[in-house]
């Protein structure tokens, strides 16, 4: 795998836009982005569902013009230098279009005769988990399988940047694992990886950088801990309806408290003090505080608070279809 170490900036885009549909059906599905991706890091691209980041993937990747704005890919354009482009990079869609009627190794065998200088198909076959599958037809594989066969062709050229559009969905949390460690050690070799997912576990604890993308623009950048810097940790519990005594209205650090069907959800700066004048509280009250849960700031809050429109920094256009929805089965896990 050869590393662009002529460039500290493996993608820079500036102003991008793309619309879908002309005239009155015209709507605006990425709304002005930029983005920096370092050489040899991983970037996720997060958002909530139809925010914009396969449309952006596509025109970094430089399989769709952009309506506006500037791509830069390894210092080329993705449109206008796609050969070179095309040939210095890996790309792996959302869906894969494998015959099924082929086996694994001469699915690899066929995409190994379109590209110059390729890894040999024993040496993806071993490095992906393949080798025991070798001979069975894609339609037989398993989703896990087919993934990582998907891989192994967007892997196959030793591309120095990767684009993976939501490697991991639809797996068990083995072969996400799986697929994410191989990522890591991609990244370890010297490429550059930029990956859209809507597991922000995943990609809280293995991306150098996220990039969270709503309605069409990014609205929030940073490592995880700086993005979760400044939102406020939670404390939750329950008390026992024949409580009487009531919630002091000045609890150290609170900046916020909620109560739901008996569950009071408290909002502070500061954790440990707040937490510390809630036990003391509840102790000379003689009051036991039921599933009591303490949380720090996580990256979900940050994202939920996106989603649901609670974030007062984040403009939220109301022509966006579907935006400011995700499932949340896939926050899953979602704080460490
Ligand atoms: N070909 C198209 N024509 C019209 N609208 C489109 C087209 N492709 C995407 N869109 C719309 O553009 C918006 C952004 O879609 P996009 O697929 O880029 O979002 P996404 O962030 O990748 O979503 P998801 O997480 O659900 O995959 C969505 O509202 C989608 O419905």
């Amino acid at each position: 795998m050869t590393t662009n170490h002529l460039s500290e900036t493996a993608i820079r885009v500036r102003g991008l836009r793309r619309t879908y549909g002309k005239g009155a059906q015209a709507f605006e599905a990425v709304r002005g982005v930029d983005l920096d991706v370092r050489t040899g890091s991983i970037t996720a691209l997060l958002g909530t569902n139809g925010a914009g980041k396969t449309s952006t993937l596509e025109m970094i990747e430089g399989l769709a013009t952009a309506s506006s704005g500037e791509v830069a890919v390894l210092g080329l354009d993705p449109v206008r230098d796609r050969a070179e482009v095309r040939r210095r990079t890996g790309v792996l869609l959302q869906k894969s279009g494998f015959s099924g009627d082929l086996t694994v190794r001469e699915t690899l065998r066929l995409w190994h005769g379109t590209i110059t200088d390729p890894q040999p198909v024993d040496d993806l076959l071993e490095a992906l988990s393949l080798g025991h599958r070798a001979d069975v037809r894609v339609s037989a594989l398993s989703g896990g399988e087919t993934r990582r066969l998907d891989l192994a062709c967007t892997l196959m050229g030793r591309p120095e940047l990767v684009f993976l559009d939501e490697p991991t969905t639809g797996l068990d949390p083995e072969s996400r694992r799986e697929v994410w460690q191989l990522v890591s050690r991609l990244r370890d070799g010297g490429a550059t990886v930029l990956v859209t997912t809507h597991y922000l576990a995943e990609a809280e604890s293995l991306a150098d950088r996220l990039e969270i993308m709503h309605a069409g623009r990014i609205v929030r950048s940073g490592t995880p801990t700086e993005i979760a810097e400044g939102h406020p940790s939670t404390i939750a519990f329950t008390t026992p309806a024949a409580a009487s005594a009531p919630l002091p209205g000045d609890l150290a650090a609170v900046t916020g408290a909620v109560e739901e069907q008996g569950r009071t959800t408290l909002e502070t700066s500061d954790l440990q003090t707040s937490l510390t004048a809630l036990l003391t509280w509840a102790e000379r009250s003689s009051l036991r505080l039921e599933s009591l849960e303490a949380r720090t700031a996580s990256l979900e809050s940050v994202f939920l608070a996106i989603a649901d429109g609670r974030d007062p920094a984040v403009e939220q256009p109301d022509d966006t279809p579907d935006s400011g929805t995700t499932d949340p089965a896939l926050l899953e896990g979602a704080t460490r």
